[in-house]
């Protein structure tokens, strides 16, 4: 069964349309990588599929079931969500914004166990961010904080992660880092679902990849048969033969 399905979706904030006649799936273990320029609609069919902005039309199914008779509570334990950089509100320790993705697994009124909290700091030791435990959320650099809010996502353990443009405000090696993770994410099983402005990223680490283009879904597939020179000329446009240069010094890096 797919872990998230999305039936003839259209999104859209009010009775204002985004995107329409969106179909995908995503099963366990597969990473599906959104493609698509500023504006196209990316951020809004995330929330769409977390339930925060209403369909247009159309269906989005979390495990079988209609994101909107899901109770939210066993809805957060299902799903998490990795937002773009935020600026912090409330000055947290980092390690509790981590435990606060411990929350939805725990019994009403319950405080997070011993057992939570090294679960909590070993998630930060895997995006090698523990030295900043005790550091207030909101005195922490846009990419550290990005980092923390991914460590809240793996100490959720959620079927389904959703995260958007997760590697958007970190350095080089950060961004290897999480791409790995969501590699290692993957092969126990996670549904990933995430977007990106770097083609490069999504040819690393998704099964498959979507281009979002204006108003619609482009192509869904395997990724080098999808993100090919000529699409990406077309969904972003700009020249075939400077995307070609550009993947190819990319991937050569990569190698
Ligand atoms: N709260 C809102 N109310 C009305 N329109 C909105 C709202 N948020 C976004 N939009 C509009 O919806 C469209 C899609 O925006 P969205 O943020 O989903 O794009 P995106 O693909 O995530 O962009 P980016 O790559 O720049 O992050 C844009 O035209 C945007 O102006």
């Amino acid at each position: 069964m797919s872990v998230l399905e999305l039936l003839g979706l259209r999104t859209g904030h009010g009775r204002r349309m985004v995107s329409e006649a969106v179909d995908l799936c995503i099963a366990a273990g597969e990473v599906l990588c959104l493609l698509g320029p500023n504006g196209c609609g990316k951020t809004t069919l995330f929330r769409t599929v977390l339930g925060l902005l209403p369909p247009l039309a159309g269906q989005v199914l979390v495990q079988g079931q209609l994101v909107q008779h899901w109770p939210r509570a066993e809805f957060a334990r299902r799903v998490g969500y990795v937002p773009q950089a935020q600026a912090g509100v409330f000055a947290f320790e980092a390690l509790d914004m981590v435990l606060m993705g411990r929350a939805a697994r725990l019994p009403l009124l319950a405080r997070p166990s011993r057992a939570d909290r090294v679960l909590a700091l070993a998630c930060m030791q895997r995006l090698q961010i523990a030295h900043l435990a005790a550091r207030r959320y909101t005195e922490l650099s846009g990419g550290e904080r990005q980092l923390v809010l991914i460590a809240r996502a793996l100490a959720q353990e959620p079927a389904l992660l959703v995260m958007d443009e997760p590697t958007a405000s970190l350095d080089f090696g950060n961004q290897i880092r999480v791409l790995e993770q969501i590699a290692v994410l993957s092969a126990q099983g996670m549904a990933v679902l995430l977007s990106t402005h770097q083609p490069e990223h999504a040819l690393r680490v998704a099964t498959r990849i979507a281009l979002l283009g204006r108003g619609r879904l482009l192509d869904v597939g395997e990724p080098r048969a999808v993100a090919t020179p000529s699409a990406l000329a077309g969904l972003y446009g700009v020249g075939e033969a400077a995307i070609a240069a550009h993947l190819s010094s990319g991937l050569s890096a990569a190698a």
